[in-house]
């Protein structure tokens, strides 16, 4: 069975380089970009097993132009009728741009030149392409041919090109250009080439020095056989050894063959080349012919520009793709869908230190009129120029660290997390990644992020979340002290399993308050070790600037615990988003442990206020009492705590809490049967109403700004006096279908009674599921709760 030699060179021997002294390839640099021709719809779709449809090679075309290629060689004329017509069908269809020149291949066959030059008759202009064998090997084994007769057939049909070119010129106004190719050019004897190319240049008889008039020598590396030095070599030879020069445009064709083609084309240009031929992300014969993206964006990552765009090259992949149905891999240079990828974590930490770096580099540069210039560890190209996102640029795997994965939590959640919650969140990631042994989707990990940090609300909720609260300062119990600074007071409800509870506390801040609460009203003893906070880029809109803030958590009694628990909030108010992050790290701490219940029975001593008693109401009847009526009622409270001995029960208070406030009552002296709301275009909202005044039901229409200031407009047709409202809030109460509305009414009721103003305040509490409804009905039950004198 055949296989790989011991001994190869008993079957292949190896090329012999040229000896080329003094080369001067070496010391160049490259200055600026060579010309360009795409051979895609021809080197390229005489390679695919299913050669491209018209419609597949029009849609190729148009993409080349639209990249800004300015020559392409579109066909084989006289290879088939489809590239004959697909010739045809660009030049009648008008599809070839003016400043686009299209570049037919013939072999050094009259008939078959005579129909290549057919095909572009009428067009504006063209390049004719023609081609023949000139090494040892071919000249031996394929033509059978002498040196002398290799050049004769070149020279033969040089000058039938130019004479059916001149024709064609004459009767269509066609302009030509003429291109020869010693295909097979690296294995010719480098003499031999200059020589035949020599002679091929006298055929043509009218190459001159501008840019138009220069005949084009394409030197292929038909098969690839050398390492790109020595086609270095073999170009710089030909470069410094052709005559007239200066009439001559050097074209390079490489093949791919050694995986070389990219190389060799750089190589090549350095040695003198002005233009190379290839195809789009490397399609051709074999192994491909040399890739023009790939050569393109290797200068333009030098700062040259590459006179070709692929700012979209998704889409350029895409229909490359789509015509010649051959994949891109994976880790094609600049087009690959992984080449923009670093799973790993040193990688992932470089990348995402990079950008940071960067951006405050950028940032400068841009205060000082400088560079925005593109320096970023492992990414040689901005994925941006190209239409990429950096999405992709990390991805997380088991082999990823926590650089990485803080980038994606920045880069999606905008969280620029603190370097120790990096590592701590960098563990959960590792553990989910590991178990589930696959790649962490950004999804995952923002989705993980938000579960173990209790981060965004709604279903990510945690068990304890803030509603509302309040920062006081109050002066320090230690006020003798000379610098006694004022302590702060956290007020504010928080819900706790789904049970909204007031807790209050105090501390030195409003973090150190939040814990203290936590501690009284939750048993939870945590002290602050670590907070850093930032704000959330807010460069495009400052009226929306939000605070992040980080906290770490560890057990009051042992500060120097290993053990801790990070939280992080986030939330317009700085103050807010502390809070937020202590209760997001106190989620963590807690877990599925059970916390203490409110307590029932409410003992009242110098440490009882306010918030106990909004927070028992609260959790009996779900009310968020607005702050006057807390402290109404808190006088109310303490009024009846003296009846009860100093000791008030739960129970008793939300059935004091009912009777003073009327809430839940039947209906009081003043009540509202039905109504209908009406809005009166510029003047409001009219209020008709069956009404119940002091037991009578009466009818009643009145107007306002409001349904409110309408209802009360109804009113005083019944009362005498004035009533106004000094407070109105609501909230919402319970959850999706049961929602219903909350209102709270304050209302002040001016009377003059027997010659005497009297001036009442009262009350009221209603929930319906209309908002309207419980607006307007708080409004009954406040007044009546004002003594109301009647008309
Ligand atoms: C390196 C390259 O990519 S070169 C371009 C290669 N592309 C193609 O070949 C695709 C299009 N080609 C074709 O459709 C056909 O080959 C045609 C129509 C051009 C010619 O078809 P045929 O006449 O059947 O010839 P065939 O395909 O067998 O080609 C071999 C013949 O052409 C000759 N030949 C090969 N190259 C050339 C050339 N550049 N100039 C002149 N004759 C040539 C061979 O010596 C051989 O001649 P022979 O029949 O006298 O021995
Ligand atoms: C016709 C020539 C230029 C060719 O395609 C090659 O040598 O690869």
């Amino acid at each position: 069975m055949p296989c790989m030699l011991h001994d190869p060179t008993q079957k292949y021997i190896p090329y012999t380089p040229l000896k080329l002294e003094n080369r001067q390839w070496p010391t160049k640099t490259f200055t600026k970009a060579p010309v360009w021709l795409s051979t895609d719809l021809r080197d390229g779709n005489q390679a695919l097993a299913n050669p491209m449809t018209i419609e597949q090679k029009t849609t190729f075309f148009e993409l080349l132009v639209e990249c800004g290629y300015k020559e392409i060689e579109i066909a084989y004329p006289a290879a088939s009728d489809t590239d004959f017509g697909f010739v045809r069908g660009l030049i009648e269809q008008k599809l070839v741009p003016d400043d686009v020149w299209i570049q037919v291949l013939t072999p050094a066959r009259e008939d078959l030149i005579r129909r290549t030059v057919d095909s572009v008759a009428g067009c504006k202009q063209a390049i004719i392409h023609m081609y023949n064998a000139t090494s040892p090997l071919f000249r031996g084994v394929v033509f059978k041919n002498s040196k002398e007769e290799t050049i004769d057939l070149a020279v033969k049909h040089t000058k039938i090109v130019r004479r059916l070119t001149e024709e064609c010129t004459q009767k269509y106004g066609t302009q030509f250009r003429y291109e020869y190719s010693p295909e097979t050019f690296t294995q010719t004897e480098p003499e031999f080439a200059v020589e035949i190319c020599d002679a091929v240049k006298a055929a043509w008889g009218k190459a001159g020095s501008d840019h138009l008039s220069k005949i084009i020598f394409n030197l292929p590396a038909t098969v690839e056989i050398a390492p790109p030095n020595h086609f270095a070599d073999q170009v710089e030879y030909f470069h410094t050894h052709i005559s007239e020069r200066q009439n001559i445009l050097i074209s390079l064709h490489p093949h791919n063959d050694r995986g070389s083609g990219i190389a060799a084309a750089e190589l090549g240009m350095l040695a003198g080349a002005d233009r190379v031929e290839g195809c789009l992300f490397g399609n051709g014969e074999r192994t491909g012919n040399v890739d023009l993206v790939n050569l393109a964006l290797n200068l333009y990552t030098q700062g040259i520009s590459p006179n070709v765009d692929f700012s979209d090259l998704q889409h350029v992949i895409d229909v490359v793709t789509q015509c010649n149905d051959l994949p891109v891999h994976p880790r094609h240079p600049y087009a690959g869908e992984l080449v923009f990828t670093a799973f790993s974590g040193s990688h992932q930490d470089a990348i995402k230190k990079g950008f940071e770096e960067q951006g405050k580099r950028h940032a400068l540069a841009r205060e000082q009129g400088g560079k925005e210039i593109w320096e970023m560890p492992y990414l040689p190209i901005d994925p941006a120029d190209l239409g990429q996102n950096y999405e992709a640029v990390i991805r997380v795997n088991s082999q990823s660290g926590k650089g990485g994965i803080a980038y994606l939590v920045k880069q999606h959640l905008h969280l620029d997390l603190p370097r120790k919650m990096q590592i701590a969140f960098y563990q959960v990631v590792q553990t989910i990644s590991d178990r589930e042994a696959r790649e962490m989707t950004v999804e995952d990990i923002t989705t993980a992020f938000r579960e173990t940090y209790r981060f965004g609300g709604g279903k990510y909720e945690g068990r304890l979340a803030l509603r509302s609260f309040k920062i006081s300062s109050a002066p320090s119990a230690d006020s003798s002290a000379e610098e006694a600074e004022d302590i702060r007071q956290f007020d504010g409800t928080i819900s706790v399993d789904g049970v909204l509870r007031v807790i209050r506390g105090d501390g030195n801040g409003p973090i150190s308050a939040l814990l203290n609460a936590l501690r009284t009203h939750l048993n939870v003893d945590l002290a602050l070790r670590e907070y850093t906070e930032h704000s959330i880029d807010t460069q495009a809109d400052l009226q929306n600037s939000r605070a992040a803030s980080y906290i770490e958590l560890v057990p009051a009694d042992d500060r120097k615990s290993t053990r801790s628990w990070w939280g992080v909030g986030v939330d317009r108010d700085i103050a807010g988003s502390g809070l937020r992050a202590v209760l997001s790290a106190v989620n963590t701490h807690i877990g599925d442990r059970a916390l203490p219940e409110l307590k029932l029975s409410l003992g009242f001593d110098a440490r009882s206020g306010q918030s106990d008693i909004a927070s028992a109401i609260l959790n009996s009847l779900g009310l968020e009492l607005p702050r006057r009526l807390q402290t109404a009622f808190f006088e109310v409270v303490q009024r009846a705590a003296r009846n009860y001995g100093n000791e008030i029960s739960y129970d008793a208070l939300t059935v004091l809490f009912k009777e003073t406030y009327g809430y839940d009552s039947p209906e009081g002296r003043v009540a509202l049967r039905s109504f209908e709301l009406e809005r009166i275009a510029g003047s409001g909202i009219r209020l008709s109403g069956a009404f119940v005044f002091d037991g009578r039901e009466k009818r009643a229409q009145g107007q306002g700004n409001g349904p409110l200031s309408a209802a009360l407009a109804c009113l005083h047709q019944a009362i005498q006096g004035t009533l106004t409202i000094r407070e109105y809030s609501e909230h919402a109460l319970g959850e999706g279908t049961e929602v219903g509305a909350a209102s709270y009414v304050e209302l002040v009721y001016d009377v003059v009674e027997n010659g005497k103003p009297r001036k009442t305040t009262g009350w009221g509490v209603v929930v319906d599921t209309d908002i309207a409804a419980s607006g307007l009905h708080a409004v009954m039950t406040a007044a009546s709760r004002v003594d109301v004198v009647w008309k």
